[in-house]
């Protein structure tokens, strides 16, 4: 696919919030108190963190959850600011938070993905950012659709903002058994496929939901070259008033950041890069032997197409996929290839041979029509 790029951004290094690559932006769910946001900012500033977040107004999914302390935080944010020198960064939902935001000197938005996912209101909040140079993170809307995330950025960025980011903090889902919120980390990387420029944060607290496997999602997200990770963290995280499980102290963050390995996107090394260039050839040549394979398949299910068209026998035959569907992932574990990626792709192969005999069967009948 061909990379298009038509967002005007400013490069993240010319943002001024703290120059670290990845970009670290770590701070509580919510502000709570003074004491609560001053002892977990001086931890974090320990740590080695610049950028500070705090919610302040607090989307919540159940009515009768703590939403936030609301604008009351935000003296105590302007306060700690000048004490630590750090910035800090807060949702904004609606043109009055942006406002009161503005008047208390926060450096850095996000869009939430309860606000993204709604195009009237994140025109709304681009409206009220006219004229100003402030960063903006987009946070992925909460259902798994591209093009709602591609459409948010655009209103912000048509709005005149330069300093734009998006934050991957993964997708709602009915029965994903590990995360509470499936990364599907496909759609982040089709984003920046198609634009590259566009810096992309991880958000492993609202993936995870759970601060054991914060790591792992942490690493994964530097393995796939992200910009920089917006963590969650809290002086004491059990007695946080909102998302307790998810969050972890300044400590305990800032020996996971000083462990997670920072990939290169490539380097110099000529060495390097010739072992990589036959790596690469030999997986081109593998590529056209398996689409050779794929089209041999596709052939013969025309011919089964053609037989099933002649004898009046219905494309879809479902003992026969059954076996096809049970037996294929078990072949590829003899061949170590992963149980759920077999059954994914005889999915998709079946959904073509579907597709395939279907167009055979339309002929059959407009030639009968003849
Ligand atoms: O076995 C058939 O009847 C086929 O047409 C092949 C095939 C397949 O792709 O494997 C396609 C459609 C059927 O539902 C079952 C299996």
């Amino acid at each position: 696919m061909e990379a298009v790029n038509n967002f005007e951004l400013s490069a993240m290094d010319r943002w001024e919030i703290g120059n670290s690559s990845p970009l670290i932006i770590a701070g509580p769910c919510s502000v709570e108190t003074p004491q609560q946001l001053d002892e977990t900012v001086r931890g974090l500033v320990a740590n080695g963190v610049k950028v500070i977040r705090g919610g302040v107004w607090k989307p919540r999914t159940r009515p009768n959850s703590f939403e936030g302390v609301g604008h009351i935080a935000l003296p105590w944010i302007k306060e700690i600011k000048e004490k630590y020198q750090v910035k800090f960064a807060i949702e904004v939902a609606s043109p009055y938070h942006v406002e009161k935001a503005f008047e208390f000197g926060i450096d850095l938005f996000w869009i939430g993905a309860r606000t993204s996912v709604n195009p009237f209101a994140v025109q709304e909040i681009a409206d009220s950012l006219k004229g100003v140079d402030i960063p903006v993170l987009v946070k992925n809307p909460v259902n798994p659709d591209l093009a709602l995330w591609i459409g948010a950025l655009e209103r912000i960025n048509q709005a005149g903002i330069k300093k734009l980011g998006a934050i991957h903090r993964g997708f709602s889902n009915f029965n994903d058994q590990v995360y509470r919120n499936s990364p599907t980390w496909q759609i982040p990387l089709e984003l920046k496929t198609r634009y590259p420029n566009l810096p992309i944060l991880n958000d492993p607290s609202h993936i995870c939901g759970r601060r054991d496997l914060l790591n792992s999602v942490a690493q994964m997200a530097m393995d796939l070259n992200f910009d920089g990770l917006i963590i969650e963290s809290h002086v004491n995280p059990d007695q946080a008033w909102s998302d307790a499980a998810q969050q972890v102290t300044p400590e305990v963050l800032g020996k996971m950041i000083a462990g997670l390995h920072i990939r290169k996107v490539a380097i110099e090394n000529p060495v390097f890069q010739s072992q990589l260039d036959q790596i690469r050839e030999q997986i081109d040549q593998v590529d056209r032997e398996l689409l050779e394979v794929i089209s041999r398949r596709v052939r013969l299910v025309e011919k089964a197409g053609e037989y099933k068209k002649l004898n009046n026998v219905a494309i879809f035959q479902i003992e026969r996929w059954k076996k096809v569907f049970e037996s294929r992932p078990e072949w590829g574990k003899a061949l170590q290839l992963n149980h759920e990626f077999v059954k994914e792709l005889y999915q998709l192969i079946h959904t073509e041979s579907i597709k395939k005999q279907e167009e055979i069967m339309e002929q059959k009948m407009s030639e009968e029509e003849k």
